[in-house]
């Protein structure tokens, strides 16, 4: 094989934590996440490399892992594409072993390992700024010499020594001698142990502890993790979160919404009474810009998620929880997963892969789609506009706030509750216990807060250009053709498909309240949860009363009870109205059984609840 033309392939490998997307991210300019606690990184990803001399390597970002004794499926990831046992893959080049330079005992275990793999290896000492205001000495020339490895200090996140890597990465190649053979085996527990006191001796040898040990973490932690005051700091943070929600986004989104108010009058202005006026001004402005105006909102949550998963807060928060979540018969680690959900169920789902025991995992699974999403921030907020008055309570708190903080603690509640079922009904047995690891408090670096908002800014906006508009040209015809007959007095919509198929299905949604219209938006509403919003705009303006040009929210107070807006809200906690999640749920437990499981418990909750909260509502006087 011709080595000038192929590209070698660097792997990263490391323990969890330590800096190996940020590299990855710093060598390829890619974007993948990083954030503050282990498991980040799930799956393999690859990017490519270039070098200063103008050749080019392929990089591949690995999830963390302790050992090449793979025990869930993220570790399996790692050790075959290590080990180049994925089909149709060879071995990697070089191994770059990743180290995170405060917390070298561990990883000097998986290098003692990866040198057994047969690879060239560079070892990066990541984090070497936090390390060196630790003050700790480390031995570069010597660990060098005891790995027979050369060795890179690198700040991953402010892009220091990736040129440094690079050329040690490239001089590996470059002096390799063709194929080697991996000598790696499972080792026995002897070998085990001559592994551990190989890595204590190494660290005696090139490691002089820290001049300035890390005290603070120990300070804050044993504010932040008590078992009283700790819970008290994460029910305060998540309740500043979402009175943020409600009093910061307000400007913005009046921006926002007075910005499509006026592009609609401007359109309308502009093109000529009639079909194209009506599609652009009704289908397309008026259903994007329903949802687009829940941009603030979404970005402060997100703020929040962010700011938390940086500071290394959220892994606090998952020992926290580790507790109840014990108590429902949840694994420790499904924390990570079910935290990824409040973005979007789809990485949730997807970060299960941690978990070892299959039953753990599935059970995670099953209830990742009932954290509150981001898709569902819109259809709440637009509700609770609509039917929640903008109220003090209690002296300080903003009574929407409190409503958005009840449904999401309904969703957690209730996932809690499931997963207590699905223990008692399909397997019993103990929780396994579950050791966390808590990483190093770290001060929010500005620039990569800011750019991963505009990550989550951006997804939003390509889920609003790529599915909701789509969809709202095809709602628009459904719900404007065929044409009223000659001489019809009702709206227009009444006559159309989309008014027919909503009437058709009304008597299955009367009894919890729902109008012939939200049936409407209930349907294109299983692609995603967002757009039914979008076509709640469209059906209202569509049905089309002058009045009607207002935001939603005062057509929504205007239309329905207040009895039909909190059973809308109940249905949305549960109802599984979204067709994608339930794609990966297929494919991540390839059972189509257990999809269809999820579906039935979740559907039947959303009527359930929507119905209690109907008739509930309607019994106190919301009717
Ligand atoms: N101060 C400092 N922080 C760093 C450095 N490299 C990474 N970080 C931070 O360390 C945390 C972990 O980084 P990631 O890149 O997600 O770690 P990872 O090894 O990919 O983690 P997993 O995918 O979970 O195995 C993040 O908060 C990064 O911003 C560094 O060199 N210096
Ligand atoms: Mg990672």
């Amino acid at each position: 094989m011709d080595m000038a033309v192929r590209t070698a392939r660097v792997a990263l490998v490391g323990n969890p934590n330590s800096g190996k997307t940020a590299l990855f991210n710093a060598l390829t300019g890619a974007h993948q996440k990083v954030a503050n606690y282990a498991g980040v990184t799930v799956e393999r990803k690859e990017g490519r490399v270039h070098a200063a001399d103008g050749r080019v390597l392929s990089a591949l970002d690995l999830p963390g892992t302790y050992s090449l004794r793979a025990r869930s499926l993220d570790e399996e990831v790692a050790r075959d594409a290590v080990l180049g046992a994925l089909p149709g893959e060879t071995p990697p080049d070089v191994v770059v072993c990743v180290a995170d330079a405060t917390n070298l005992r561990l990883v000097l275990r998986l290098a003692l390992e990866l040198k057994q793999v047969g690879r060239p290896m560079v070892l990066a000492l990541n984090m070497y700024d936090i390390a060196q205001r630790q003050g700790l000495r480390i031995d570069l020339e010597r660990l060098s010499q005891e790995l027979g490895a050369p060795v890179v200090t690198t700040v991953a996140t402010r892009r220091r020594g990736i040129a440094e890597l690079v050329a040690a990465a490239q001089a590996q190649v470059d002096a390799a001698v063709g194929e080697t053979h991996s000598q790696w085996h499972a080792p026995s527990a002897a070998e085990i142990r001559a592994a551990h006191r190989e890595a204590e001796r190494i660290m005696k040898a090139c490691v002089r502890p820290p001049e300035r040990p890390d005290t603070l973490t120990g300070k804050i932690d044993s504010v932040l993790l008590h078992p009283v005051a700790g819970l008290a700091i994460l029910l305060a943070v998540l309740f500043v979160m979402f009175q943020a929600v409600f009093a910061w986004a307000e400007p913005a989104m009046q921006a926002i919404e007075a910005g499509f108010a006026l592009l609609g009058q401007g359109v309308a202005a502009f093109l000529p009474d009639g079909l194209l006026q009506s599609l652009i001004v009704d289908g397309l402005i008026s259903g994007v810009g329903s949802v687009l105006v829940f941009l603030p909102q979404i970005l402060i949550i997100f703020l929040f998620i962010i700011l938390l998963e940086d500071f290394g807060y959220m892994a606090r928060a998952a020992f926290l929880m580790d507790k109840i979540m014990g108590g429902a018969g949840l694994h420790g680690r499904a924390f990570i997963p079910l935290l990824s959900s409040f973005a979007c169920a789809i990485p949730g789902i997807m970060a299960t892969r941690v978990i070892e025991a299959k039953r753990d995992r599935l059970t995670t699974i099953l209830i990742a789609p009932l954290m509150t999403c981001s898709a569902r921030i819109p259809v709440y907020t637009l509700i609770i506009a609509a039917f929640i008055p903008s109220e003090t309570v209690w002296g300080f708190a903003n009574l929407q706030g409190l409503v958005m903080f009840g449904l999401y603690a309904s969703g957690i509640v209730s996932a809690l509750l499931v997963s207590l079922v699905i223990r008692k009904v399909f397997w019993r047995g103990a929780v396994e216990p579950f050791m966390m690891e808590l990483p190093a408090y770290k001060v929010p670096d500005l620039k990569s807060v800011l750019f991963n908002l505009w990550l989550r800014a951006r997804i939003f906006l390509r889920r609003a250009g790529r599915i909701i508009l789509p969809l709202m040209i095809i709602v628009w015809a459904l719900s404007t053709f065929p044409y009223p007959p000659e001489g019809a007095t009702g709206p227009a919509i009444d006559y159309s498909v989309a008014g027919m198929i909503g009437k058709a299905l009304e008597p299955l949604f009367a009894p919890i309240g729902f109008s012939w219209q939200m049936v409407v938006a209930l349907v294109p509403g299983m692609a995603a949860r967002e757009v039914a919003v979008a076509v709640l705009g469209t059906v209202y303006a569509v049905a089309g009363a002058e009045e009607n040009v207002g935001a939603l929210a005062t057509v929504l107070a205007g239309q329905w009870s207040l009895a039909t807006g909190l059973a809308f809200l109940a249905w949305y906690v549960f109802a599984p109205q979204c067709l994608p999640t339930l794609g990966v749920v297929r494919r991540e437990t390839g059972s189509l059984k257990w999809t269809l499981i999820m579906v039935g418990y979740m559907f039947g909750l959303a009527y359930l609840a929507a119905l209690i909260v109907y008739r509930l509502a309607v019994a106190l006087g919301g009717g």
